[in-house]
This record gives C-alpha cells, structure tokens and sequence, in this order.
C-alpha cells in the first residue's frame, strides 16, 4: 500500500506512527497538496492528505478514518483498548488533538495573508481553540503514563502529533510552561522510534495558496 504524505503534516504523521507501530509495510509518496503537481484530486475528492492508496486501488482518507481501516485490518498490536469507555477515550484525545491542528493550519495560511490584509479576530479565534484544546488535552492526560490507561495507544499517537506541530507552527507559544505535565509525558513519547522517524519538517508552498 502507499501513503499520500507531506512532511509537516501531523495527520499524515499519525497514519506514519500507526503503520510503523503496526509493522506494516508501505511505500511513503510526500506531496505538497497545495502545489499544482499535486495527484491529490485523483485519490481523494476533498483534495487532502494523508491518503492510503491499497493495492487494489481503492483509496482511503480522513486520517480519523485511515486510523479505524488500519486498526480493524491490521488488529495486532493494538492501539485501542478492548473496552467502550476506553476506546472513547483514546478518539476525544483524536478529534480533539485533530481540532487543535486545524486551528493551527488556519492560523498558518492566515498569517500568509499580506499583514493588512490579516483577519485579527479570525486569528484570535484561532488561536482561543488551540489555548482551549491544549489545556483540555493537559487536563485528560494529566500526569498518566499514557494518554489513557496504562497502555500506549491511538491518543498519545493524536496528542503527540498535535505537540508536535504545535512546536513547528507556534514555536514562540511556550506550552510547556503551561502544562509541564504534559511536556514530561511529551519527552517521553518523543522517544519511542515511531516519532523519531516521523518527526516534522516545513515544506516550501508555491506562492498563491489563499
Ligand atoms: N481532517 C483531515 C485534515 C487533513 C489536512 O488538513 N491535510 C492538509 C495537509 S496538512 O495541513 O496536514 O499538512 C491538506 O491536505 N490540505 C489541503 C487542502 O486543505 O486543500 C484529516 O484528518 O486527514
């Protein structure tokens, strides 16, 4: 299978930590979906990354969607817990991690804007969603050894790429002071060879995105 990939993006790297955590094998195509190169409109009608692309040819997307294909074909080991409650647990820590990272890409694209032309309550908004979402996270986390439980799974996956991101988009934001808590449970995860791997890097856009 092959992976529609962009080297920052904290949704194609959850997908990456999950294939690598899951020992799948796969072929990694990074793009710049904002680029007129991109094959994006071929594999995916929402024009957005990450996307698996199987052997067969059918395409799947939405990186919450890609994490639930790859957790039901590929159960072992698995990053959700047997239980309700605990599944539930790791997918607020996902779509909470997941609102977070849209509010950063639209601050990012925001800020591309010429400085007059910068919406100022649209970037305020912004970023209230991702002060609220990160203290939120800091909050179900806590001082746990993972995310939920006792066991990694798919919420440290979710949280760990929005910390992540959050450090290449925000670098001056100084959530660690914030939250130590969550930056000690961070420089753990930071650790495990899945992120070493995966760890993200700005990408040059052709100019013209918005
Ligand atoms: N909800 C989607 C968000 C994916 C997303 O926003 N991808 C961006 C790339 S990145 O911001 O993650 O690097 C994209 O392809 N954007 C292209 C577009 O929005 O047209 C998911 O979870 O997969």
């Amino acid at each position: 299978m092959q992976l529609i990939s962009a080297t920052p993006s904290p949704f194609a790297r959850k997908i990456r930590i999950i294939l690598h955590e899951k020992a799948i094998p796969f072929d990694l195509r990074t793009e710049v979906p904002w680029n007129e190169d991109t094959t994006l409109p071929q594999h995916n009608p929402l024009e957005k990354l990450p996307v698996l692309i199987l052997d067969d040819g059918t395409t799947v997307y939405e990186s919450a969607f890609i994490a639930e294909w790859l957790e039901r074909r590929h159960p072992h080991p698995p990053l959700l817990p047997p239980d309700d409650d605990g599944i539930l647990a790791h997918k607020r820590l996902e779509v909470l991690a997941g609102g977070v990272c849209d509010a950063l890409v639209l601050i990012f694209f925001e800020r591309q804007r010429a400085p007059d032309a910068r919406s100022a309550p649209w970037l305020a908004r912004q970023q209230r969603k991702v002060d609220g979402g990160l203290a939120e996270t800091a909050r179900l986390i806590g001082d746990g050894p993972h995310a939920v439980g006792d066991r990694f799974g798919l919420g440290d996956i979710a949280a760990g790429c929005m910390l992540g991101y959050l450090d290449l988009r925000l670098p001056a934001l100084d959530w660690r002071g914030r939250h130590p808590a969550l930056a000690a449970y961070y420089a753990r995860l930071e650790q495990r060879p899945s992120f070493r791997a995966t760890r993200p890097v700005a990408q040059a856009i052709d100019a013209g995105v918005v």
